[in-house]
């Protein structure tokens, strides 16, 4: 029997809305693959050709990069920042709506002007996009990296700005932050290792269309 096909979901917040898009697709996986208080990181599903593992989101793009998952769930804020070659994303999932912007505290907001801007300096989980959006009007991007809380970096001096994601935009609120620019509208994709796309066609093709129709159903 030939090895299953993987499917890498993050295991955050992509993670509820994947599940009723994984069963319109017709996989279930077992039980525990829903329960955040497992400590399983592989699955099996009512398919034995496929099988679920359960990654950080940016790790999502790394197995599946390198071919070690043949198919994957993933924020466009994680293919961006990476560019992958080896990747194709062919389906938008609609699911994971928010978008990727740069804030700053709420009272430097209100007298700032970003065209003035030659300078920055940003903390961010997202160097590479933060880098191309500023050299794209010449803005020299010095950007600090974090994994996660960039919201407390202006406030503590860590940096005056940073590159987050905005969905409700409650977090920059409570924490004194304002929304100056946005950089990109992010969704999830369906992203897929272009040399399983060849070699294991047979598995992957009926996948990506059973995931486009998929997608297609819960926007109509
Ligand atoms: N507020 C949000 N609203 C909608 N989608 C979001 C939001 N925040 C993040 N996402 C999407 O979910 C993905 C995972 O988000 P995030 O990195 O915050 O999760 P996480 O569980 O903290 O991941 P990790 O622990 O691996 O860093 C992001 O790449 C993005 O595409
Ligand atoms: O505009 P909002 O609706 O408040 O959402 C934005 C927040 O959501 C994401 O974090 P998440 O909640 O995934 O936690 P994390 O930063 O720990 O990854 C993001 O990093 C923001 O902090």
């Amino acid at each position: 029997m030939t090895d299953p096909i993987i499917l890498a979901v993050p295991k955050g917040r992509i993670l509820e809305e994947a599940l009723p898009l994984l069963a319109r697709v017709g996989i279930v996986p077992e039980p525990d693959f829903g329960d955040k208080n497992s400590r399983a990181l592989r699955f099996r599903t009512n398919l034995p050709e496929i099988d679920l593992i359960r990654v950080r989101a940016f790790d999502v793009a790394t197995f599946v990069a390198h071919g070690a998952a043949q198919l994957g769930i993933v924020g466009s804020d994680v293919l961006a920042e990476f560019d992958y070659s080896e990747l194709y994303a062919p389906v938008d999932l609609g699911i994971g709506h928010c978008r990727i912007s740069v804030a700053e505290p709420a009272d430097m907001a209100a007298k700032d002007d970003p065209r003035g801007w030659s300078h920055v300096r940003i903390a961010t989980k997202y160097p590479h996009i933060t880098q191309r959006h500023f050299a794209a009007r010449g803005v020299q991007a010095e950007c600090v990296k974090l994994n996660g809380a960039m919201e407390l970096a202006p406030k503590l001096g860590l940096a005056p700005r940073i590159v987050d994601l905005v969905s409700s935009g409650r977090t920059l609120k409570e924490n004194g932050l304002a929304e100056v620019e946005v950089i990109a509208e992010v969704t999830s994709r369906l992203i897929v290792n272009r040399a399983a796309f060849k070699t294991r066609a047979a598995e992957v093709v009926p996948l990506v269309d059973g995931f486009r129709k998929a997608a297609e159903g819960a926007a109509a």
